[in-house]
């Protein structure tokens, strides 16, 4: 019944190729005798690592490849960071599974410094998101903050080589590398909100494919899934993408969801924040609803502007 393989679309990071093995194991161990193989990729968004990302422009730069694979039929799942997931999918293909989630916080790097406040004026602070730099503006506007690319790894390497102070990276890649040692802080999401999805990690697949659908069941961690539905209903109304500073963290509280969200200017002037709380039922709903309260806010201009729709 089960004896066809199955066969996960990943990147070659290390981190992406950590989560595939992560979700092999835990099919394999799930269903005993399901053999589960790995198809490593290289997508546009390894390839291009001297732009930064917010400039490349393009949603879903990291998981186009994986997605025409599967539907070529040459894989029959992808698993991604959650983060790194666009809004929408192509026909055919949907997320159906959401693993628990790890820390979803922001992580503060640096080799001589423990805390953004130890951090002097002028020090040089490494990110590419367009989040971190608005939120890192917004608080330290004497700080430098200076492009890094390439997967984890090539971030810490850079650091270490002394281009920077500090970098922002996501606690949950780092813990995953078995790399927690290098977070000298894990940063407040009152002081970084982090991305929406950050730290959970998805699965995609055919949608038509019961088989695979009910392989993948016993994955899904419903609370995880609720939060991170909830974080990307919001990210869904502002139809948010890499170009774009959207923070977002969610927590539940007994049958309570609790979101909170943002969309700043990318130089941190301006930052439009907001919150909602309701029935964790209703968790969607509730993302779409703060959504429209932050554009009613002022988000509308911001978003506006980076998208060129200016009147
Ligand atoms: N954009 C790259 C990316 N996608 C997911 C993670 C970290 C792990 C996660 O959030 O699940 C990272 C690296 C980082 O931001 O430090």
């Amino acid at each position: 019944m089960t004896d066809k393989p199955i066969r996960i679309a990943t990147r070659k990071s290390p981190l992406a190729m950590w989560q595939a093995e992560f979700v092999q194991k835990a099919l394999e161990q799930a269903h005993p005798g399901l053999v589960v193989e790995l198809v490593p990729m290289v997508t546009k968004g390894d390839v291009i690592l001297d732009t930064p990302l917010a400039k490349v422009g393009g949603k879903g730069l990291f998981v186009k490849e994986l997605e025409v694979a599967m539907l070529e039929g040459r894989a029959d799942i992808a698993v991604h960071s959650m983060k790194d997931v666009p809004v929408d999918f192509p026909e055919g293909l949907g997320l159906v599974t959401i693993c628990e989630r790890e820390d979803p916080r922001d992580a503060f790097v640096s080799n001589h410094y423990l805390s953004i406040d130890e951090l002097p004026a002028g020090a040089i602070v490494g990110t590419s998101s367009l989040r971190r730099q608005c939120q890192l503006r917004a608080q330290r506007p004497d700080l430098v903050i200076k492009d890094l690319r390439g997967n984890v790894n090539t971030r810490l390497r850079k650091l270490d080589e002394g281009e920077y102070d500090a970098i922002i990276l996501a606690c949950a890649g780092l813990m995953r590398l078995k790399m927690e040692d290098r977070i000298r802080a894990a940063i407040a999401p009152e002081v970084s909100l982090p991305a929406v999805g950050q730290g959970a990690v998805g699965i995609e697949c055919r949608l038509d494919d019961q088989r695979v659908r009910g392989l993948l069941e016993s994955l899904n961690h419903s609370e995880t899934a609720t939060r991170v539905l909830c974080e990307r209903a919001m990210n869904n109304r502002l139809q948010g993408g890499c170009q774009v500073p959207i923070g977002s963290y969610s927590e539940l509280q007994g049958d309570q969801i609790w979101l909170r969200a943002l969309v700043g200017e990318p130089n941190g002037s301006k930052i439009v924040c907001g919150e909602v709380t309701g029935p964790a039922a209703d968790a969607e709903k509730l993302g779409t609803q703060l959504a429209d309260q932050l554009l009613a806010d002022g988000a509308k201009e911001i978003l506006d502007k980076l998208y060129g729709n200016a009147s």
